[in-house]
């Protein structure tokens, strides 16, 4: 049975989803998260893309110890010089460089001649391996190039001491069968390949994303990259949770297994939902809400006589379990804090004690408190860094036959408050109103969102929000029993973040 080494790039390839943008903090819990699944890789980020994916990127370096950290880098010494600064902290790190290979990306984007990438794709891993012992260098639109061409780079690179050479599906334009020869004939051509990792990075454009990452592993792929949920630039890319339930459940027919630990998997998935905002279908493989779910009477009496009659997974083996802690107004901060970490979070004393009074609070208001509750509430209570602004109280004065009205008060970093009112076309638009009023921000508001994380009369709702500013999108959360104050909320963290964004948060906070 032979091993296949994950490479997870959720939060550098997922942070590619158009929206999608995940603070540090939020970037360090997915990382100890996929730690905890067993990835052997994280890529963190790409070092050189901002200061602040330089910070994220070494951020995860010092928090993680038991899984590789990656930084991407174009073949420029810059980046690599970045990558090296974020990685430094790292207890086993990776660089991993890329250059585009196709004749398209040749001729149009990186304007070189096929000389030219070989000799720069050469220069880029030889400079990478003066500061890193595991290098990974990647032909950008692999799939799109000569196969001669490419076998040519993947010897070159290897006798440069690249430790991983991946073949990305970059526009996820292949085919299993085309893109298993592609490994096929690296395998049999480029000397030196056995001794190396060759890794599959796969985008899911014509859906084919998993079914061509299990191609290359059948065809002697070592490695496969993916992301949680399959998020990732346009359609995504391969959803690492359905390659390893393929191989797990059909090693049978793969001979290859992974050695993450697959009872984390849901987990991993709701937390990474919940952190980028990108909604898991119900029908979704391995984490849907469906995937478990039984409708029609056939099949329900099928699974009450024998599960497997239309089960292949089993739910547990992927961490869908039964509640072990009914949690309630009569638990104390023991079975709390037990139900946490059974929930995958590795919060701060301040951060437990934050989440605890308000589960106190939400125990007034519900009768049964489950586990989707508390993981809203944590979400909601996680410190993010530094808050310009916290929202206090809302109040709203509305009527079918009168203007919406809104006023809010708001408590800055260092305790002053400011309070606003304003009208506007409807609830949450007043409401919005106010608060530009209050923090002075012109934002322009891309996205709203309302789902029920709960359900019943006293159901929690959830708001999300995406805000733009200039060049900045920044997305907030809130959460709370009333879907006001949860607008409201969310809309304040987005701002929040935007401050950040800018700096200003943190001049406020030391000034
Ligand atoms: C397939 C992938 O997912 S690749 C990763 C994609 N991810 C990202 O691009 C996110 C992060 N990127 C960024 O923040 C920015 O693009 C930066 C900071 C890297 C570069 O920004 P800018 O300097 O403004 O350049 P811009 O993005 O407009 O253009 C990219 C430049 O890099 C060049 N380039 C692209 N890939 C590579 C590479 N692998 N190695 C060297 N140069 C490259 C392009 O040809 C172009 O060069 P040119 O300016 O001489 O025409
Ligand atoms: C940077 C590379 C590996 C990439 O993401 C791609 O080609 O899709
Ligand atoms: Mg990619």
């Amino acid at each position: 049975m032979r091993t296949i080494e994950i490479f997870d790039t959720t939060l550098r390839d997922g942070e590619q989803s158009p929206g999608v943008n995940i603070s540090t903090n939020e970037k360090v819990e997915i990382a100890l998260q996929l730690e905890k699944l067993g990835v052997t890789r994280i890529e963190a980020g790409f070092a050189a893309a901002s200061p602040g994916d330089q910070k994220s990127v070494a951020e995860v370096a010092k928090r993680v110890k038991n899984s590789t950290i990656v930084s991407l880098a174009r073949a420029v010494k810059g980046d690599m010089d970045k990558a090296y600064e974020a990685l430094r902290h790292a207890q086993n790190a990776c660089l991993h460089v890329f250059l585009a290979t196709s004749p398209i990306h040749r001729e149009h984007k990186l304007r070189m001649s096929k000389e030219q990438v070989l000799e720069k794709a050469v220069e880029a891993v030889t400079y990478a391996k003066k500061y890193f012992t595991e290098v990974q260098f990647s032909a950008e639109d692999a799939a799109r190039t000569e196969i001669d061409f490419l076998a040519e780079v993947v010897e070159a690179v290897i006798k440069a001491g690249a430790t991983t050479v991946n073949i990305p599906d970059t526009v996820g334009y292949m085919t299993p069968y085309q893109y298993g020869n592609i490994f096929r004939e690296l395998r049999q051509r480029v000397p030196g390949v056995e001794g190396i990792r060759l890794s599959c990075h796969c985008h899911d454009d014509l859906g084919m994303a998993v079914a061509n990452s299990l191609a290359a592993v059948e065809a002697g792929a070592t490695q496969v990259e993916g992301t949680i949920n399959g998020i990732g630039e346009r359609a995504g890319n391969a959803a690492l949770e359905e390659v390893a339930l393929a191989l797990e459940t059909r090693k049978d027919f793969y001979e290859a297994t992974t050695k993450l630990n697959l009872k984390e998997i849901a987990r991993t998935s709701q937390l990474v939902s919940r952190l980028t905002g990108m909604i898991v279908p119900g029908n979704k493989a391995v984490v849907g809400a469906n995937a478990f779910a039984h409708e029609s009477g056939i099949h329900q009496d099928g699974v009450l006589k024998e599960a497997t009659t239309y089960e292949i997974i089993r739910p547990e083996s992927v961490g869908f379990k039964s509640n072990k802690l009914v949690l309630g107004k009569h638990s104390g901060r023991h079975a709390f804090k037990e139900k946490l970490v059974e929930l995958g979070y590795h919060l701060e004393q301040e951060e437990i004690d934050a989440a605890f009074a308000s589960f106190k609070e939400l125990c007034d208001k519900k009768k049964e408190i489950s586990d989707d509750d508390i993981l809203a509430l944590v979400d909601g209570k996680m410190v993010r860094g530094t808050e310009m602004y916290r929202l206090e109280s809302v109040q709203l004065s509305y009527g079918n036959l009168s203007v919406p009205t809104a006023s809010v008060r708001l408590v800055r970093a260092d305790g002053s408050t400011c309070e606003e009112a304003a009208c506007g076309n409807g609830s949450v638009d007043s409401i919005y109103k106010a608060i530009d009023r209050a923090t002075g921000e012109e934002v322009s508001l891309t996205d709203y969102k309302i789902l029920s994380v709960t359900q019943g009369q006293d159901a929690l709702g959830e708001v999300f929000v995406r805000l733009q500013q200039g060049d900045l999108t920044v997305t907030g959360r809130g959460v709370s029993t009333d879907v006001l104050e949860a607008s409201a909320i969310a809309y304040v963290r987005a701002i929040n973040k935007i401050l950040e964004r800018r700096g200003e948060a943190l001049v406020a906070a030391t000034s």
